[in-house]
């Protein structure tokens, strides 16, 4: 009241105060933060520039370790190169593995619990602690069978429909999550499901994107009734929401009706609900819902990024030619044309292992992989983090510094190689790759990852020899990101690489279908 009974002057005048101030305390609260290409004044940029690789290419160089990148005015660090990130998200990594707060995707859609989103460290311990035992790399050897049957399912397809092959990829992808996470196939769900879950892929990547909802920016839009002008955002947010608890609930609930009849086949959610039903010490230590939630992630965050890495595969073989020929001799070399490769083979297949590695260099799914958050104010040279700041990894630089990758920009599996006593094998350091990202948020499905990819690896060069149709020599292939990067549809041609290819894999694939 007292302030409507003030001139309209003075009151223009402690507006323009307050207005300064504010500019004041947010340039103060930038001071201590390391530099970075921040165009407007005060306010940074309008977006994060994902999409502008080349930029952060050569940021990474500009700005040496550390940047800082202002977004409406707020900051993220971004770490350039793998030393950066190692010293902050591995070696404190008790201050920096939590998320940044997300008000659409965390309280809104309901992710403030989830596996790779939650902030509460002991849930998170729990979590991580499910994926070490249900999906460890030893237990992950069991699904190598079915890996081997979906790619080689996938290469049939390929080789019989032209393109089609990002459709057979993604179905293989999907085949391969559903199994490892509830132990049958997806397809029995029927259409409707499938595509619930397809549509759904974009929303999660979408609500994870910072910036993405005004409501992230201001978060105390969240407040707004439903009913307000521009809430629209809430109403998705509670479809979404539903859409996220069904596709969680529909499987997991299959899973318990089929070990209650004696069917289900082991799979992520089955190994801990067999635990959980025979061990009481492990009802201490997490529940069905908690198995329900780290089930759901392994669609999530192992669908894409599988299916993008293997399509950069492809790319790989159309640009690269030299290093499809070199692997298809080490196939015929090494397994001969008698039976398919299976994952099984991969010490013995040293140079398509080495294919895998690059792949995940050459093109990271995951360019900045997932976004971690200071949690208490931290010195890190000579600049003052503050608590709450989101960390970004710039893993595109860190895969083309080329003190680490020479000629980064060429598929080179060769440079993961080592020839010594023992022959030819992956070198040792090969494995540590960033593009899983860091600390305690590192990919917990990495080695799932690794045998699907070498699984798509040797299938399809095994069975075929890849090129560009005629015509389509100059054809430029683009990749673009939503939330994952992929390549944009481009033209392939996929033809059996000898007289017999393809009745093996179907035998193969027949087989292992009885
Ligand atoms: C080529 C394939 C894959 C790539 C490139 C990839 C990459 C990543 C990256 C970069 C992160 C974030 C790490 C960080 O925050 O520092 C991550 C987290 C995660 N990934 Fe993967 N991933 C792949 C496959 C998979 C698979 C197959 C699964 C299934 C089990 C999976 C499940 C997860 C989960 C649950 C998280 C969250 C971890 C947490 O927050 O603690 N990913 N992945």
């Amino acid at each position: 009241m007292a302030l409507l009974s003030l001139s309209p002057h003075i009151v223009l005048e402690l507006v323009s105060l307050g207005f300064f101030i504010a500019l004041y305390l947010i340039h103060r609260s930038h001071r201590l933060l390391p530099p970075g290409p921040n165009p407007i004044p005060v306010i940074g940029r309008v977006h994060f520039p994902v999409t502008r690789l080349d930029l952060f290419k050569k940021w990474g160089e500009s700005y040496e370790d550390v940047m800082t990148l202002r977004i409406w005015g707020r900051s993220v660090i971004v770490l350039n190169s793998q030393r950066a990130a190692f010293e902050l998200l591995e070696k404190r990594a008790a201050i920096t593995s939590i998320r940044p707060k997300l008000i659409m995707a965390h309280e809104l859609v309901g992710y403030k619990d989830s596996t790779s989103q939650t902030n509460d460290l002991a849930l998170h311990k729990m979590y991580r602690r499910l994926f070490a035992t249900a999906l460890s790399a030893r237990t992950s050897q069991r699904y190598w069978p079915m890996e081997e049957r979906e790619l080689r399912k996938a290469t049939l397809y390929m080789l019989a429909v032209p393109g089609c092959s990002t459709a057979a990829l993604k179905r293989a992808m999907s085949a391969i999550s559903f199994f490892v996470a509830y132990g049958y196939n997806i397809e029995s769900d029927g259409d409707a499901f499938i595509d619930k879950i397809v549509a759904y892929m974009r929303v999660y990547q979408r609500i994870l994107r910072p910036g993405e909802f005004l409501v992230d920016i201001i978060p105390i839009l969240r407040h707004l009734p439903t009913w307000f002008p521009g809430a629209g955002f809430k109403h998705q947010a509670v479809h979404w929401k539903q859409n996220k608890e069904d596709i969680h609930d529909v499987p997991f609930q299959r899973v318990k009706r089929d070990m209650a009849t004696g069917k289900a086949l082991p799979s992520f959610t089955s190994t801990l609900l067999e635990e959980l039903a025979i061990d009481p010490m492990a009802a201490s230590k997490y529940s069905e819902e908690h198995v329900k939630r780290a089930a759901g992630s392994i669609y999530t965050g192992g669908n894409d990024n599988n299916t993008s890495s293997i399509q950069s595969l492809l790319v790989a073989m159309l640009l690269f030619p030299a290093v499809q020929e070199k692997a298809q001799t080490e196939l015929d070399r090494v397994i001969g044309r008698e039976r398919p490769p299976s994952v099984a083979d991969r010490d013995i297949l040293p140079y398509c292992a080495a294919i895998v590695q690059e792949i995940l260099r050459w093109q990271p799914a995951t360019p900045f992989a997932l976004p971690h958050a200071l949690d208490q104010d931290e010195e890190f040279r000579g600049y003052v983090l503050p608590k709450g700041t989101t960390i970004m990894a710039n893993v595109w630089a860190m895969t083309r510094d080329e003190s680490v990758y020479p000629r980064p920009e060429e598929f080179i599996p060769e440079r993961h190689l080592i020839v010594d006593e023992k022959g030819l094998r992956l070198r040792e350091t090969a494995r540590h790759l960033v593009t899983f990202g860091f600390g305690r948020r590192v990919c917990p499905g990495s080695a799932l990852a690794e045998s699907v990819v070498f699984a798509g690896v040797v299938s399809i060069l095994w069975a075929c020899t890849i090129s560009r149709p005629s015509g389509t020599e100059n054809f430029e292939i683009e990749y673009e990101t939503f939330g994952v990067r992929w390549p944009k549809e481009f033209p392939i041609k996929f033809e059996p690489r000898f007289p017999g290819a393809m009745d093996i894999l179907r035998s193969a694939v027949y087989d292992a279908e009885q």
